[in-house]
Order: C-alpha cells, then structure tokens, then sequence
C-alpha cells in the first residue's frame, strides 16, 4: 500500500535524514518507525504525505507515484496525527473533528453527525464532549479528538507522529489500547513514529528500527526481540529484551503439560486412586463436557470416605489463561494467585498447564525470529521492564 523504493533526502544544508530507503507496507498493517532522535523517521513518515519532497527515489501510495499527484488531493487520502494535536481552539471539538469534512464539501449537518458518529469511535461521548472547546478538554482527550479528525474522511492511510507522546504513561497505555482495538475494525495502513520501543513492540505487526538515516531491521516484535539483526538493534531495544519477549510470545498448545484429571462426578476413592498410580499429588478437576471446573488435591481425595465426592473435595481455579495469549499474562496470573501452575483454556475446554519450567522452555523457543506473533491486541509491555 505504501511503498518506499530507494528513497533518499538530503537537506539544503547537505544532513541526510534518510538514505536509500526502500520497504514496503502492507495494505491494513501497521508499521512503527522507531530509533534515536534525528534518525530520520519523521523525516520518512512526511514525504509520505509530500509535506517533504525526496532528493531522489520514489514513493508509491496504493500503485501511485506520489510525485504525480496533486499534494492536497493526496493528503485527503492520507489521515495526519501529531502530538501537538493542532486543534482549532475556537472551534468546539465537533466542528474540530468535522474539520476534514466539511474542507471536502460536506455540508454542515452530515458533516457534524459523521463527525459524533467519530468522536463515539475514540471513546469520547458526543453529548458530553462534543460542544466542548479544546482547552477544556484533557490531553488525552484532545488526542482522542485528532484521531477523530484524521479518521474523518475514512482515508485509507494513517500517518500518526508520536500521537501519544504528550500524555502520561497511564493515558498512553489506555489511548494505545484504544487505537489498537480501533485498527482491529477500521483496518487502516499505518505508519507510526515513536522513539520509544516499548510502543512500537506494543503496537506494530512490524517495527522498523532505524539507524542513522537507514533501516537496521524490520521485522515482527518478536524477531525484533527474539533475534536483533545487529549488536546496534541489541542495544536499541534493551537489555531486558527477554523480558520484553514475554510479551510477544504466545503460549501455543505444544508448550503444556497434560497434568492429572479428575471428573467432577467421579467417587473420591476412585480418582484418589488413580492419582496414587500416577504418583500425582494434584489434579485439575473437569467437568462431563471436558471444561474446567478447578482443581484437587491428592492428600483431599485420599482422605475422603467412600461416598466422598470429587464435586465435594474441588477447589476453583482462579489462575487461567487463553491458549494464544502472550506468556506474560501466564506469568502474571502465576504471581497474582501465588500460583504453581495455570490452566490453559481454549474457548472454555481445557487444554493444559503451564508451570514456570515450561514458560522458561516456550521462551527459549521463541529466540528463534520465525517466533510467531500474538495477535496485536494483546501485546501488553507496559512495564515490562519492571515485572
Ligand atoms: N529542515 C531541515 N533542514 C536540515 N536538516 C534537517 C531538517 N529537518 C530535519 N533535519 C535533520 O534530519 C535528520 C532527521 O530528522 P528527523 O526529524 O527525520 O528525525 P527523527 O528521527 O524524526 O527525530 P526525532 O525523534 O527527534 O523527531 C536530523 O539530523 C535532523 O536534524
């Protein structure tokens, strides 16, 4: 959808920003540029939109060499988020968000109802925020309403420039889940700057990590982590990388154990006795249907009379996850319930456990870079570095 083919620029005072750039993005995928400061990312990200002219090279948007096009009639199709959001402080928030539509013609009424339609969208209710100005909103609110407004026109291109960058790292990690779920339906293609690898993990199905001007590696967040293409990418993401790993690997069904099984309906003496023979000194207790109903102890069961139940002995198990899910919640909910072990569902049926020994082996597996990613929603990095 967007495609960069040995695109360089070197400003009038001989800098290169960027050098022989060629990549291309997907139609619906989002890319994050993230590197160091004065890399060249913003740079790559406005000549995109033509607010900066290549000294040489081209770029195609959706087939089209953009050198041809008319600039404006190019930026109608390509939605622009800053961090100065660049709301007009005299305009209500509506007006704000209809902004794009009504400089394309729409009259004032469909322009203004498409626009609630969109501030719904981005989580702000039209009624209570729409006839509001933008200095009595909060920042994230305000970059809630400049997602609206590059989102107005529906174009098929999003060039956000550190779009969450102005507000604190609680507001950031709510707007980012926000935008990621928003993507999950409106599919846009995205081009995202941030110099913060933390975001790009969080939010790319790629990253490209810049170097000076050029790009050191683009790939998935989880070959970025698992496999630095170079001791320079090594460095940028962090010496934590394993643990920022936890977050892009998924627990795929390989990785459990099969644990002992008690039937929510059988005797007591009955599974006591067969988790004698496995020499198992737990069970996960499930029901006729093969879902999770919790867990038992071998030490309960034996204790128990004839007519003793394992309905009457189980416990509930608090500790799950969905297969899929990235290890890091597995970790979590291991530390949050001061657990042994987590079960692992699929839907509501039981597929198996993970125990810390295993999350320790699913981690070494995913070193590889053919690691497969977790679908996007549920990258969760924040503070990953201090888990
Ligand atoms: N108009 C300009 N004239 C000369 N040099 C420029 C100009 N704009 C940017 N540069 C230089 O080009 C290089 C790349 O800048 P760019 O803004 O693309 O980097 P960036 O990666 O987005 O940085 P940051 O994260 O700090 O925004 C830097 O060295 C910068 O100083």
């Amino acid at each position: 959808m967007i495609l960069f083919e040995q695109v360089s620029k070197v400003y009038p005072d001989g800098t290169t920003a960027v050098d022989g750039l060629s990549f291309e993005v997907a139609e619906g995928e989002l890319v994050t540029l993230v590197g160091p400061s004065g890399c060249g990312k913003t740079t790559t990200m406005m000549m995109v939109n033509r607010l900066i002219e290549p000294t040489s090279g081209r770029i195609l948007v959706g087939g089209e060499d953009i050198a041809g096009t008319d600039p404006v009639a190019l930026r109608r199709r390509i939605g622009y988020v800053i961090q100065q959001v660049g709301l007009f402080p005299h305009r209500t928030v509506l007006d704000n968000a209809a902004t794009v539509l009504t400089l394309t013609g729409r009259r004032k009424g469909p322009a203004r109802a498409r626009a609630a339609e969109l501030l719904e969208l981005v989580g702000l209710d039209p009624a209570t925020y729409g006839s509001r100005y933008p200095a009595q909103l909060s920042g994230g609110q305000r970059q809630r309403v400049g997602v609206a407004r590059a989102l107005a026109a529906d174009p098929p291109v999003l060039l956000m420039d550190e779009p969450f960058g102005a507000v604190d790292p609680v507001v950031r990690e709510r707007l980012q889940n926000e935008f990621l779920r928003l993507q999950a339906t409106v599919r846009k293609t995205v081009l995202l700057v941030t110099h913060d690898i933390e975001e790009a993990v969080r939010m790319g199905d790629r990253i490209a990590v810049y170097g000076a001007g050029r790009i050191e590696q683009l790939d998935t967040p989880a070959a970025v982590l698992g496999a630095p293409a170079s001791r320079y990418v090594a460095e940028f993401v962090g010496a934590d990388r394993g643990l920022k790993r936890l977050s892009v690997t998924p627990i795929e069904p390989g990785d459990l154990e099969q644990p002992a099984v008690a039937r929510l309906d059988e005797p007591a003496p009955v599974a006591a006795g067969r988790l004698r023979a496995e020499g198992a000194r737990w069970a996960v207790v499930l029901d006729a249907t093969g879902e999770l109903h919790g867990w038992v102890a071998a030490d309960a069961l034996a204790i128990a009379g004839e007519e003793g139940r394992v309905r009457d002995l189980a416990r509930r198990m608090e500790a799950w996850v969905p297969v899929g899910a990235p290890l890091k919640r597995a970790f979590g909910e291991m530390l949050q319930h001061d657990a042994g072990w987590v079960a692992v569902l699929d839907g509501s049926r039981f597929v198996g456990v993970l125990t810390p020994g295993l999350l320790h082996e699913a981690l070494r597996r995913s070193v590889g870079a053919d690691a497969r990613g977790v679908p996007r929603g549920t990258v969760d990095v924040d503070s990953v570095s201090d888990a």
